[in-house]
């Protein structure tokens, strides 16, 4: 697998360090448009099982397409179980993204999901996996705890007061604002850029930058995105590959005069 990791410049080691890194969001489930977005240039791409229809193998099928390039591919399973997460990892992922982290004992759990006996609950089965080369990488089982890198969502209100709670959890990497599930916890469904949710992210963004842990977020508006940034995120998702595709295809669609109209007055900030 490409990965920087063998030149000490890996996602994780760039995360550590609080350097930006700038994702783009794959939810279309598909190899194909996958290595399309790998050849963009982006520094990590999201490939996305909780929304985009992922199952296992499309999710390989598109961690195989992103290995030929540089970008790193992070994962979001559907939740973070612990059968799911080993899979996942078994695969090749070696960071995940997981959805809806509440509490502390909840983050503490996937860290032990995330780790091999003593320190954790993950099977072995590296042996016969795509993450050690089919048996090739030999120094697997030693080097998976310093390669894995374990991201966790804070989307709700519940997240948010345990966010402290949750950055001191030893073996989570880094804290990603969801802003979608965020505005619907705080009671403004659909519409994340309302101002309470505004303020929300942006002082979540602060607390985890003090807790010390990486901060991260998905803004596909650019204005929102940049201040995101300023305010300290440093793995900040500017696009999903939905809108891409979407938005293009409206815009070129509307140039000849066949676009359909959009239904609805609320806008997206993805
Ligand atoms: O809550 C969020 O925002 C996210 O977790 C990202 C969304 O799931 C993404 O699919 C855009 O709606």
């Amino acid at each position: 697998m490409t990965d920087r990791t063998a030149q000490g410049d890996s996602f994780k080691t760039r995360l550590g360090q609080g350097t930006l890194q700038v994702g783009l969001w794959l939810s279309l489930a598909n190899s194909y448009t996958t290595e399309i977005c790998a050849g963009a240039g982006f520094d990590w791409l999201l490939i996305d099982g909780e929304h985009g229809p992922n199952d296992l193998r499309s999710i390989l099928a598109q961690l195989q397409a992103v290995a030929a390039y540089p970008s790193h591919p992070v994962v979001r399973p559907p939740s973070g179980e612990t059968w799911m997460i080993k899979q996942l990892l078994d695969i090749g992922a070696r960071t995940l993204l997981v959805p809806m982290v509440e509490t502390a004992e909840q983050a503490a759990m996937l860290v032990r999901a995330v780790h091999y006996p003593p320190h954790g609950v993950r099977g072995v089965g590296a042996a016969v996996a795509r993450v050690s080369g089919f048996d090739r990488r030999r120094d697997y089982m030693s080097e998976a705890a310093t390669e894995i890198c374990l991201l966790v969502q804070i989307e709700t209100r519940l997240g948010l007061d345990n966010l402290e709670a949750i950055a001191a959890v030893d073996g989570v990497d880094g804290l990603f604002i969801g802003p979608a599930d965020l505005s619907a916890s705080l009671g403004h469904p659909g519409n994340p850029t309302a101002p309470a949710v505004l303020a929300a992210i942006d002082q979540g963004v602060r607390r985890i930058v003090a807790s010390g842990k990486a901060a991260g977020i998905l803004m596909g508006d650019e204005t929102l995105a940049r201040q995101a940034i300023a305010a300290g995120a440093c793995f900040v998702a500017v696009g999903t590959d939905v809108s891409l595709l979407a938005r293009g295809s409206d815009t070129l669609a509307a140039r000849y005069g066949c676009a359909r109209p959009a239904v609805g007055t609320s806008g997206s900030v993805y």
